[in-house]
Parts: C-alpha cells; structure tokens; sequence
C-alpha cells in the first residue's frame, strides 16, 4: 500500500494525525490512508496561511497571474499524475478524467489569470475630486471542495482566489485526497511561495472541515457540495459573520418541446442525466416532455441508458462509473426504492448491475429511468445525485415552466426547442441560475455560475469570483478647484 496521504502545509508535507481508510470505489477495497487533520494541524495550517499573506498579497497581480499560469503549466507536465490520481480515488472513467477534469484544472488556473491581468481599473473624475476603487483580498480563505470533480472543483475556486491575493487552506473531501496532494507537489516543485496553498486532509462534521470553517483566522469560506452542508458551514460563521460563496445542490428540471430535433434532446439527455454517473450539481433529474413526443423520447432515453459501456476505469470506451462510497451507493438504492413505492415506472435499472469479477464489492448502480411520478413525489423533489431522472409529460408551455420552478433548488435547466421565440421566453422564464438551450453543460469560465434557492448564494466565474475573493475600497480625493 504507498504511503499515507499527507496534509501540505507551509510548502512541505505534513504527515500529523490519525489516518482513515480511502477505499477505490470500483472494488471497494482499501486502497490507501489519509493522514485526518485535528484542531491543532488547522491551526498550523492557518498560521501557515496568515504568515504568507503579506508578501503575497503585496504582489502586483500580474506577478500573482504568473504563478498560476506556471501552476496551469506545471499540471500539463503532471497530466498523468493527476489523471491517475482522480481516478484511483473516483473510479471516473479515464475519458472523462482525460478530457474535463484534468484539462479544466489546468484552464481554472489560466483563465483566471489572464482574467484578472486584464481587469480594468475604475477612477471617476468629480467635479473637485477623484474617486477609485482598489480591491484588497479577504485574507485567509478556507477552500472546501466535494468528491464528485475534485480537481475541476478545487481547481476552480483556487484560480481567482490566489490570484486575488488570499492564501489558501484547501479542504478536499475524505473521499478524494488524491488530486490536491499532486497539487501541493506541483506547488512545491514550482517555489510557489511556501504558506500560499495549504491543503489539510479530513471529514467535515466534527472533523477537520468544521474545524477550517470556524477558525478565527479564516476570513472567508467557499465552498461547493450539498445544501445542508451549506447551512451548516452558514451557522457555523455566522457569529463572525464571514463572507461565504456556495454552490450547492441541484433538481434540475429538462424540458423537451415537441418542436424539438428529438434525436439532439435524447442524446443530450443522456449526457445531461448520467454523466459522472449523475454525480455532478448540474446533472438533470427531471424531464418534462411535450405529450405528442413523450412516449418516443422516454423509449429513446432508455435504450440510450442501457448502452452506456460500464467497463473498467481504463478502458477508453466505458462511461459509467461507479458512485464514491457504499454509504452514496445505498442513498441512491433507497431513493430507487423509494420510486418503486411512490408507485413509479421502471423504464429501465433500478437496481445494480453484476460483474461477476472484483467490481462486486464497488459502489456501482444501474442507470435508471421513471416516469408516472407527481412533481410532489420525493423522488422529484429531493436531489439524489445518482444516475437516475424522471419523466413526465406536459401539455403547455406554462406548465413545463410551471413545473420546472416547481422545486426548492434553482442550479440549472436544459431546454430543447427549435423556436427561438420559446427558447428566448422559457429560459428567461425558469428560476436557475444556469440555463442551456439545446445543449448541456458548455462552459465559458468568464460568466456567472450558481445558483438560487437551496442551490446556493453568489456566483463564481470570470469577474464574479475576483468579485468575492476580494473586498473593495472606494477612495475619493478632494481636488482643490482652479489649479492647473
Ligand atoms: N450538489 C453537489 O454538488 C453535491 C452533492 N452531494 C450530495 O451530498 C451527499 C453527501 O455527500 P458529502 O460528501 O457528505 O457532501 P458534503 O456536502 O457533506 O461534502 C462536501 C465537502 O464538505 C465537507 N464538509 C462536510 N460537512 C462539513 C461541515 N460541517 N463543515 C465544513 N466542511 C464540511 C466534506 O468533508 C467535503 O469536503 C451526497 O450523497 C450527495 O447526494 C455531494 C457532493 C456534491
Ligand atoms: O464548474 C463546473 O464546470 C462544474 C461545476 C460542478 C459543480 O459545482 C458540482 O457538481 O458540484
């Protein structure tokens, strides 16, 4: 077994604390510890965070947007590392590892310096003064990411803090070490100044998360992962009264209009619904079809479930993975289960699929398609976060809007038209923060991202997230009229 996964602290590794099992979601075997950070490792790592912030700080932001832009480097020369890395700790398969996680690392780090390098100063001229604005970073920021795109995730919020001017304490989940542990190499292996980038390893609750998020000197938390966990981390601030940016959970409504090119909304369904194997906040788990094409599209939607190779990791041609953990493995049976007794229609899966080799022991599920659901059934309510939608017919317009707004989350929706008038309408009509018209999940990284409701508050992307990694300070001078 390789060495236990160490913390990174003041630009070197620190192996302190118990270690806890990271098992390979494919098998479910052990196949490594993780060094889990107690109070006393997070005051080190905060310490080592605060220590580092003047000088990095102090940095013009170009010499900040040329350190990430050497880190977005550095992960191009560490590509297999890094692919290795996510895929031992999620069983993705290595497409997918190949073509999204690792490359959008590498881009995370890229964009958000040449985002922040570009960025216009603002100075207004009064009629006897001048008033401008200078952004000055939060300070120590707690990073704490989830399991399902732990690169991309971490990643994503690494780039405009850094180059905002906060140090960082990076939390990945128990579940997904391996990623920011190659990170704080590459950081190491560049002479990114020591202190700037720390990651402390653990669980949240009662554990190394709670303890980063609670600290006196952590100035701000971003975070993404479920809702509740939002709430908990906005309690536990709340008396400091912390900035906060959360993207949370997600219900995520797709409206298929009979006017649309069908075979596009099928396929784009299929990835929309089981990509990640339905692990990612943007997923899709509610289908609202035009009745006239309702029956063809759910036939059409299953067999595209059924196709889906589930091979190994390493093969190029698999795509389903497995879920992260036998305790999100057995969350998604029961919501399986519970669609069995809420009296739904089982198109296809529903249960887990048998390999008849080591993949037995993993955490996979079969992809699965409902329908004969009511909107207010738990199944289209709750976010299960598996590979798994429902579908229902609708008769007009206003209902498929009607019910797509019909949830307590509001992260994204697809919409598959072929009438621009409706795609205009319907996308301004759907309470999300992210909706796409007849695609999913194409990414430009300079433009607003999140959601409303319980799916979280503020947006990260391009100028949001310098916005929230930084506090700004209006400062107007008093010119004496009349001179010069
Ligand atoms: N919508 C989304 O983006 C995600 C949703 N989920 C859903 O959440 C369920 C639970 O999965 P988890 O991994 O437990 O997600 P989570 O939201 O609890 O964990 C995400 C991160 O937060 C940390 N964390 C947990 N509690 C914390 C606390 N009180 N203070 C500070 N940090 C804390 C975790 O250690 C992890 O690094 C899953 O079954 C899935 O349904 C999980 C991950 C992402
Ligand atoms: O930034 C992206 O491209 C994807 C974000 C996905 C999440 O925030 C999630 O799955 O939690």
């Amino acid at each position: 077994m390789p060495d236990p996964v160490t913390h990174f602290i003041g630009g070197a590794p620190v192996a302190l604390g118990p270690t806890f099992a990271a098992c390979d979601p494919v098998t479910g075997r052990e196949v490594r510890r993780v060094h889990e950070a107690d109070r006393s490792v997070v005051d080190r790592a905060v310490a080592a965070a605060r220590a580092a912030l003047p000088g990095w700080a102090a940095l013009p932001v170009a010499e900040r947007a040329a350190w990430t832009r050497r880190l977005g480097d550095a992960i191009e020369e560490r590509f297999e590392d890094l692919v290795a890395a996510e895929i031992a700790d999620t069983g993705k398969s290595i497409t997918q590892t190949r073509t999204l996680d690792i490359p959008r690392g590498a881009a995370n780090f890229r964009a958000f310096a040449e985002i922040a390098a570009q960025r216009p100063e603002s100075a207004f001229h009064l009629k006897d003064a001048l008033s401008y604005t200078v952004r000055r970073p939060l300070g120590v920021v707690a990073v704490i990411v989830p399991w399902n795109l732990p690169f991309l995730l971490a990643t994503w919020k690494l780039g405009p803090c850094l180059v905002a001017g906060n140090t960082v304490v990076a939390k990945p989940s128990e579940h997904t070490p391996g990623s920011l542990a190659v990170l704080a190499e590459i950081a190491a292996s560049i002479g990114l100044p020591p202190g700037v980038l720390n990651v402390v390893n653990g669980f949240g609750t009662g554990s190394t998360g709670q303890f980063l998020v609670e600290h006196p000197g952590v100035d701000a938390v971003t975070f993404t992962g479920e809702s509740r966990t939002g709430s908990a981390i906005m309690k536990a601030v709340a008396d400091r009264v912390k900035p906060v940016s959360f993207e949370l959970g997600g219900k995520n409504a797709g409206l298929v209009f009979a006017d649309a090119d069908l075979e596009a909304a099928v396929e784009g369904s299929v990835r929309s619904v089981f990509t990640n194997g339905g692990q990612v906040c943007l997923c899709t788990e509610r289908l609202y079809v035009e009745r006239p094409v309702f029956g063809e599209f759910v036939e059409r939607l299953a067999e595209g479930a059924r196709g889906l190779a589930f091979g190994r990791p390493r093969d190029e041609s698999t795509v389903m993975m497995p879920m992260i953990s036998a305790e999100h493995r057995d969350k998604v049976l029961t919501y399986y289960a519970l669609a069995k007794d809420e009296g739904a229609t089982i198109h296809t899966g529903g249960g887990t699929p048998r390999f008849g080799d080591e993949r037995d022991g993993g955490y996979y599920v079969e992809p699965t398609v409902l329908t004969g659901l009511p909107n207010d059934s738990r199944v289209n309510r709750e976010e299960i976060f598996g590979p798994v939608c429902h579908v229902a017919p609708f008769d007009s317009e206003t209902e498929a809007v009607g019910l797509a707004n019909d949830s307590e989350y509001g992260l994204a929706a697809t919409v598959w038209t072929s009438s621009l008038n409706r795609a205009h309408r319907v996308a301004r009509s759907l309470e999300a923060g992210l909706v796409w018209v007849n695609t999913w999940y194409l990414r430009d990284l300079r433009t607003p991202f999140g959601g409303v409701r319980l799916s979280g508050i503020g947006r990260e992307g391009g100028t949001h997230s310098l916005d929230f990694y930084s506090e700004p300070t209006t400062i107007t001078i008093k010119l004496e009229a009349g001179h010069g």
